[in-house]
C-alpha cells in the first residue's frame, strides 16, 4: 500500500498517522463546540456579545498569533539573506497598500478582509489534506479552488446567513475605524447580498460535494472531505458567529496546520539559492541551546514587529476602535489588524512562494 493509501486507510480509526492527533483534535474541537452550542439553542440559551468578543479575543491574540509566528519563522529558515529580504520587503508592501486602500475605500478595505479570512482558511485547509489523508478526489486545478472556497467560505459566508445582525454590527464597526458611519450608504444592499451569499454558497457547497463523489466512487479521501466540509457548515451555522471565528482559526486551521507539518517529513528541496548565506543560520547550529536562543530572537522580534505595527494602525485610525468599547471594538480592530497582516501571509507567504512556502507539503 503506498504511503497515502495507508494513511487514508487509517485515518479515522487511529490517531497513528503523521499529523492524525492535531487532526482528530481538531475535528473533536469543532465537534464538542457544535453540540455544546446546538444544546444552548434548544434550550434558549444566548451567549451575551461582550462575553463572545472576550472568547474571540482570546482565541485570536492569546492562542492564534504564535502560531501565525511560528509559519513565517519556519518559512524564513534555510532561505538566502536575498529571499528573506525580498520576503520582507514584500511583505511589508503588501501591508502598506492594505492600510491604503482602508483609509481610501474602507468598505472594500472590509471586503478584503473576508476575502483574506476565506483565502486563508480555505487553501491552509486544501494543503492539510494534500499532506495527510491525499486529495485524490479532487484531480482538476478548478475542483481544487472550488474545495478551497467552500472550505474558506464557511468561515465568513454561512455566518452572514445565520447570524446577519451580529455580522452587520461587526462590519459596521471594522469600517468606523476608518470613516464613522461608512457601511450606511452600502447598509440597504445588506438583506439582497445575504441572500445571494447564501444561494451561492450553498450551489458551490453541493457542487463540490457532487463532484468529489463522482470523482472518487465516494471512498477515501472524499469521505474524510467531505465530512470535514459539512463539520465546518454546520460550526459555523450554529456557533454564535464571533465564538466561531475565534476559535477557528487557532482550534482548526492552527491546529491543522500542525497536522500538515507533522506530517511533512522531508525539507523542501534547496531552491537554488545559496541559503549558507541567509540571516537565520544560527537555527541550523549543531548547539540546540543556540537553536533554542536564535528561535527566542527570531519570535521576539517578529512579535515586535507585530505589536508595532498593531500600534501604528491604532495611532493612524480616527477610531481605532470604531466607537464600540473595549471588547467590541477590540474585535473590530484585531480582525482588521489580523487581515492585514493575513494577506501577505496567504499572498506572499504562499502563493508567491508556492514551491517552499508557508503551506509547503513536498
Ligand atoms: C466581518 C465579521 C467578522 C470578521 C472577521 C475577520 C475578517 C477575521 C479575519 C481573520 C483572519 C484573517 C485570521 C487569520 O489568521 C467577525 C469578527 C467574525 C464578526 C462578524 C463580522
Amino acid at each position: 500500500m503506498s504511503e497515502h493509501a495507508t494513511r487514508r486507510a487509517v485515518l479515522w480509526r487511529t490517531a497513528e498517522v503523521p499529523g492524525g492527533t492535531a487532526l482528530a483534535l481538531s475535528r473533536i474541537a469543532l465537534a464538542i463546540l457544535l453540540a455544546g452550542f446546538a444544546l444552548a439553542t434548544v434550550v434558549g440559551f444566548d451567549l451575551s456579545l461582550r462575553v463572545q468578543a472576550a472568547v474571540y479575543l482570546f482565541g485570536m491574540v492569546a492562542m492564534n498569533l504564535p502560531h501565525g509566528g511560528f509559519e513565517h519563522f519556519d518559512n524564513l529558515r534555510r532561505r538566502s539573506a536575498s529571499f528573506q529580504l525580498r520576503y520582507v520587503g514584500l511583505y511589508l508592501g503588501s501591508i502598506a497598500g492594505f492600510v491604503a486602500l482602508l483609509f481610501v475605500a474602507p468598505v472594500a478595505g472590509l471586503a478584503l478582509a473576508l476575502g483574506v479570512a476565506i483565502a486563508k482558511g480555505g487553501h491552509g485547509g486544501l494543503h492539510v489534506m494534500d499532506a495527510t489523508y491525499g486529495t485524490d478526489h479532487l484531480q482538476t486545478r478548478p475542483q481544487r479552488a472550488l474545495a478551497a472556497l467552500v472550505r474558506g467560505g464557511a468561515v465568513m459566508c454561512v455566518p452572514i446567513v445565520a447570524f446577519p445582525e451580529t455580522f452587520h454590527t461587526f462590519s459596521a464597526l471594522m469600517v468606523d475605524i476608518f470613516e464613522p458611519g461608512g457601511l450606511a450608504a452600502v447598509s440597504q444592499y445588506f438583506p439582497l447580498t445575504r441572500q445571494l451569499i447564501g444561494v451561492g454558497f450553498g450551489g458551490l457547497a453541493i457542487a463540490h460535494l457532487a463532484l468529489g463523489y463522482v470523482r472518487s466512487a465516494g471512498t477515501g479521501s472524499y469521505v474524510a472531505d467531505a465530512a470535514e466540509t459539512l463539520l465546518l457548515v454546520a460550526y459555523f451555522a450554529v456557533v454564535p458567529v464571533v465564538v466561531a471565528v475565534g476559535l477557528y482559526f487557532p482550534l482548526w486551521y492552527s491546529l491543522r496546520q500542525v497536522a500538515r507539518t507533522t506530517a511533512v517529513t522531508s525539507d523542501p528541496a534547496a531552491d537554488g539559492e545559496e541559503t549558507a548565506d541567509g540571516l537565520l543560520t544560527i537555527l541550523d547550529s549543531d548547539d540546540t541551546r543556540l537553536v533554542a536562543l536564535g528561535a527566542w530572537g527570531v519570535l521576539v522580534a517578529g512579535s515586535v514587529a507585530t505589536f508595532g505595527l498593531a500600534a501604528l494602525l491604532w495611532l493612524l485610525s480616527p477610531q481605532p476602535l470604531g466607537g464600540g468599547g473595549y471588547l467590541l471594538g477590540g474585535v473590530a480592530f484585531w480582525s482588521i489588524f489580523v487581515s492585514i497582516i493575513a494577506l501577505p501571509h496567504v499572498v506572499i507567504g504562499s502563493w508567491f512562494d508556492r514551491e517552499r512556502g508557508i503551506w509547503y507539503v513536498p
